[in-house]
């Protein structure tokens, strides 16, 4: 069975929230829609909100998903859904570094080779709410 990666599109004031990898060597400095790997019994839904808490330190609440199945690996995919924040202001605990995007600068950082399908389907759901 695919290993399920959740990642959150977090959207405020019409920009995007990007976060800069710390490891693996291999990812990191690469850019990615914070997330993580849903838990055995947990539902994707609950994971995201999980990690954007482990990892942001912030309360999300998801809106709308982007897209279907989005493969990650021969093993693995990410589900993305849209987020606000109703709580906290985003630390990056787990980051190397966090970036707010506009639409402009959607593609000024390095995403991830498996993020760039989602940016450039994010591109193109404009406006951008959660
Ligand atoms: N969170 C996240 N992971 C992504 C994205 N794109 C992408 O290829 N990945 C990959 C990187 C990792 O190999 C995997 C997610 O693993 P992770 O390390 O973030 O998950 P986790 O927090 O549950 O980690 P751990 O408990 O295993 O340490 O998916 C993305 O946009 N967000």
């Amino acid at each position: 069975m695919d290993l399920v990666v959740v990642g959150a599109a977090i959207i405020s004031d019409g920009r995007l929230l990007s976060a800069q990898r710390a490891e693996p060597p291999h990812m990191a400095g690469g850019w990615e829609l914070p997330g993580g790997k849903v838990d055995p019994g947990e539902s994707d839904e609950d994971a995201l909100v999980r990690e954007c808490h482990e990892e942001l330190a912030i309360k999300v609440r998801l809106g709308r998903r982007i897209g279907g199945d989005w493969r990650l690996s021969e093993r693995s995919l990410l589900r993305v859904w849209t987020a606000e924040i109703i709580q906290g202001k985003p630390r990056a605990l787990e980051h190397l570094e966090l970036r707010w995007l506009t639409p402009a600068e959607l593609y000024d950082v390095d995403w991830l080779p498996g993020d760039r399908p989602v940016i450039e389907e994010l591109a193109h759901s404009h406006p951008w709410h959660p």
